[in-house]
């Protein structure tokens, strides 16, 4: 209760000059590239797809797809919520019309509230241990996809949120100090695992980090944008239409030197967690489950409880 006050080796040769040289009919790993000129079949084809808490928009015209998080009160990552996402994302993975992905959310103030308290509290073992495979899951395929990755983060993204948020490309966030994006998981009494912290480190540096980690700091957008946590601010309404912009952006680079950049920068954080997924879950079971921290979690949900009383 205390705690909760207070690649790859590739030589850019030849294949590199071609690719810039070739980068209208690019290919997106074995993806074809959407051509630039539209034929009469291929204007405004578009698709939807819904699962309860999910919603896809897929542009074929422009291989980008918006992925909208419905699920209320705060889009919190339950393990029904995760497993979700996962499967949407593993479609848009293969489907070979789909080169760029924007993230957001469909509840209003809220970008995501992080992981699902409830599915840390009072839960068995087990159930623990499948749920932290679920997020180890996720945060597997966001950081090693070879879409284009965007983050529209319109509304608070604490914790699990922000890491969602950190798994992207790149960030733009509304402009409305009444949101806060961070990893506040120290406030709550509990520990961001290494890789949540890498990934933070990843992006705002070591000392940063140590901050924002050791007193669970959760910044005001223009604060994320000094610390660059977020990347870019704008009006509410804009944040969309920003990411659009964003996200053509990052397309017009050769497609397949920008996936071995990514992949070259992400490939040691991502492998220190394959390389121990079981041990990273056996250490969660057995932190979340201890009394203490149980305790914690049920002071931290009784704030939250009380703050709207
Ligand atoms: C030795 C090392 C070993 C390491 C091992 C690992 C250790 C464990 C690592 C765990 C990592 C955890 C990551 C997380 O993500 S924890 C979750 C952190 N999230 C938060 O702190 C956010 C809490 N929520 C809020 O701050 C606000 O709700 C928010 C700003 C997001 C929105 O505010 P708003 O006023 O719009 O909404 P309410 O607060 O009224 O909330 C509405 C209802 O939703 C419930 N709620 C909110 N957040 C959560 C959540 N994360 N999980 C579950 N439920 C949540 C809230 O209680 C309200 O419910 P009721 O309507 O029923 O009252």
């Amino acid at each position: 209760m205390m705690a909760v006050r207070s690649c790859l080796g590739v030589k850019f040769g030849v294949s590199g000059l071609l690719s810039q040289l070739t980068s209208s009919t690019r290919h997106h790993g074995s993806r074809p590239c959407v051509s630039p000129i539209l034929t009469p079949q291929h204007r405004n084809t578009s698709s939807s797809s819904t699962s309860s808490k999910v919603k896809v928009d897929l542009d074929q015209n422009t291989g980008v797809a918006v992925m909208h998080m419905q699920s209320p009160p705060v889009n919190s990552l339950s393990l029904d919520f995760i497993t979700e996402l996962c499967i949407s994302l593993e479609k848009l993975e293969m489907d070979k019309g789909c080169r760029g992905l924007i993230i957001t959310s469909s509840q209003p103030k809220v970008f995501s509230a992080g992981l699902d308290i409830l599915e840390m509290y009072g839960k068995s073992p087990e159930r623990c241990g499948e749920f932290w495979k679920s997020v180890q899951e996720l945060w597997l395929k966001l950081y090693s996809s070879n879409m284009v990755t965007i983050a529209a983060v319109n509304g608070s993204s604490p914790a699990g949120g922000c890491l969602m948020a950190l798994t992207c490309d790149y960030r733009i966030m509304a402009d409305n100090p009444a949101y806060s994006i961070g990893l506040n998981e120290t406030q709550l009494g509990i520990v961001a695992p290494f890789w949540f912290k890498d990934t933070l480190m990843n992006t705002i540096g070591l000392r940063n980090s140590e901050m924002a980690l050791q007193l669970g700091l959760l910044y005001k957008p223009q604060d994320a944008l000094k610390v660059g946590l977020v990347d870019q601010v704008v009006p509410e309404d804009q944040v969309l239409p920003a990411a659009v912009k964003s996200v053509n952006k990052w397309l017009a680079v050769p497609e397949h030197a920008r996936q071995i950049t990514k992949s070259m920068m992400r490939k040691s954080t991502i492998d220190r967690l394959t390389s121990n997924r079981e041990a990273d879950i056996q250490n969660f079971v057995s932190f979340i489950t201890r009394e203490s921290i149980q305790k914690s979690l049920r002071g931290y949900m009784e704030l939250l409880k009380q703050k709207k009383a």
